[in-house]
């Protein structure tokens, strides 16, 4: 951020950016509050630009005749902002406490992108007059308090309603613990445009996912389109299996073929897999594998990680996981560990991988040389390669925190690493499907793993843009014709 907007600066009027910044701000502030004239606005002004936006934000709204007070937090704040306020009709409050009590709405400007660590003491006690008022609360860039770049949050932080941000989305705002903060996020174009340089973070959207979803061509045939082996469940745990071949079934591979000892139940529930009592070396050519889901104990992983394809491991598997076997291993490796199983490979506890998560899945894909999908109230995938932009997804809900969804996940994911997708694609396009499918199924209730296996078709036809059912009015032919997407992709 602050290369591109030196660069961008060089070329601008003194201030032109923060007028940018401001304006923006301003303007949504007075979407929030409906009428401006009359509102009670409070400024929390920390000793940076941070503070300096939130001060011309202020100013502009007290043009419109808000009543504007500024509470400042730093030794010094922005000059050139405090002049504008006051020049508009605003002033410094006397009482910050008093006008807290009073007020629709509280701006936090106490820091940005240069906020380091939690909230200083000072600033304590205001944050939280703020919240106790019952104002609608605007973080100005981010929540100040949290980490721009990571989304960690080490100590007290400012919980928005809003967040109105800068130029791009910062790391903070769509990573847990941080974004939970954030509230709502509204990006403001301040013209950095090509300036931006690659991301740290990147989250698909429904277009992208359309572009990256197999699609069979003319010709096909179900070997071509990829067979998925899964290597799941036991005596113990035979419903991990179903869900797996589950997930698998719904995720574009031609046939699931079902390693292990829950044949049975596998076959009462989807009577198209393909069976075999194992071990895998022996079950035939798959694509791909997904190895893990209620293996209990761990027969088969070296096997599996024997193999020339693509392999996903996940639950049960990555127990015993070696990193120089998986280093070796002549095909990609993806990864699919909640934060527990994450910090057991680590070495470390679960509560520091909640509280970091983007420094531990660029930690793990590093040390595995594997593709790293790190589930959770975010979800993130990293590629082995570390100047590659971790993905960051954006469907889901927290109905999924449900036993046997991340099975449904792994299977998907395997099934679209047999069609062919690239280890990173397949996983972050996995995760957006499994996210979307759990919204459509839960719509404010509770689901089942179950439930979001059998969304998941309904999700891939949103995402891909496909006629809806009763709608399917295309061109004969055009679904699945040649590899054509469909049409509206
Ligand atoms: N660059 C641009 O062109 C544009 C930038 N823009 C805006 O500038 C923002 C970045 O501004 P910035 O660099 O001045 O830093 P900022 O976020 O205000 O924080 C520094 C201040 O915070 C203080 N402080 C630090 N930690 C703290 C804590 N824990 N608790 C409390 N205080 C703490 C620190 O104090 P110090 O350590 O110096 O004593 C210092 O006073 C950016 O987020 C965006 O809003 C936009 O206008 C668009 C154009
Ligand atoms: N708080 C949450 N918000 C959103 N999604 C969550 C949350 N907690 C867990 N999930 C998702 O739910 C799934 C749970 O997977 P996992 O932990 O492997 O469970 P299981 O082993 O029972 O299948 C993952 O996709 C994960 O990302
Ligand atoms: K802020």
């Amino acid at each position: 951020m602050r290369a591109a907007e030196a660069a961008l600066m060089a070329g601008l009027p003194e201030g032109a950016l923060m007028q940018r910044a401001a304006a923006g701000l301003a303007g949504a502030c007075a979407g929030l509050l409906g009428r401006v004239y009359g509102a009670r606005v409070v400024l929390l002004v920390g000793g940076g630009a941070n503070g300096g936006d939130a001060l011309y934000a202020g100013a502009r709204l007290a043009r419109r005749g808000a009543g504007v007070s500024a509470v400042p937090l730093g030794a010094r704040i922005h000059q050139g902002g405090l002049d504008a306020l006051v020049r508009a009709g605003g002033r410094v409050a006397d009482d910050p406490f008093a006008v807290l009590a009073r007020a629709d709405l509280v701006l936090d400007g106490i820091t940005g992108i240069g906020g380091r660590g939690g909230l200083r003491p000072d600033a304590v006690p205001v944050v939280r007059a703020s919240r106790a008022s019952g104002a609608v609360v605007v973080a100005v860039d981010l929540p100040s308090g949290v980490d721009a770049d990571t989304g960690a949050v080490d100590g007290e932080a400012v919980r928005a309603d809003a967040t109105v941000t800068f130029g791009a989305y910062k790391p903070g705002l769509l990573v847990d613990p941080a974004r939970e903060y954030a509230g709502a996020v509204r990006l403001v174009d301040i013209g950095l445009g090509d300036l931006l340089p690659t991301p740290e973070l990147e989250a698909l959207q429904h277009a992208d996912v359309a572009r990256l979803l197999p699609v069979p061509a003319a010709e096909s045939d179900k070997y071509r389109r990829g067979v998925v082996g899964v290597v799941a469940g036991s005596a113990r745990y035979p419903g991990a299996a179903v869900l797996a071949v589950a997930g698998a079934l719904r995720g574009g591979a031609g046939a699931v073929r079902y390693v292990g000892p829950a044949g049975d139940a596998v076959l009462a529930r989807y009577p198209e897999t393909l069976v075999h009592p194992g071990p895998p070396g022996r079950a035939g050519r798959v694509q791909a594998w997904v190895i893990g889901p209620g293996l209990a104990d761990t027969p088969g992983v070296e096997d599996v990680l024997a193999s020339d394809v693509p392999v996903l491991v996940d639950a049960d598997g990555l127990r015993p996981l070696d990193p120089a076997a998986v280093r070796a291993r002549p095909a990609p490796t993806v990864l699919t560990p909640h934060a527990g199983e994450a910090a057991a490979l680590l070495g470390t506890a679960r509560e520091d991988v909640e509280a970091r998560r983007l420094e531990a899945v660029r930690e793990l894909a590093g040390r595995y040389g594997a593709t790293v999908l790190l589930k959770g109230s975010t979800t993130l995938v990293a590629d082995p390669d570390p100047d590659v932009p971790v993905r960051v997804n954006p469907t889901g809900t927290p109905w999924l925190a449900t036993a046997g969804s991340g099975d449904v996940l792994s299977g998907l994911t395997g099934s679209l690493l047999a069609a062919g997708l690239a280890p990173r694609d397949a996983a972050s396009t996995a995760a957006y499907l499994h996210g979307l499918a759990a919204r459509r199924a839960a719509r404010g209730a509770p689901l089942t793993a179950h439930e979001v296996a059998e969304a998941l078709p309904g999700a891939w036809r949103d995402a891909a843009g496909a006629p809806r059912a009763g709608l399917d009015g295309g061109p004969a032919g055009t679904e699945g014709g040649a590899g054509r997407r469909p049409p509206g992709s």
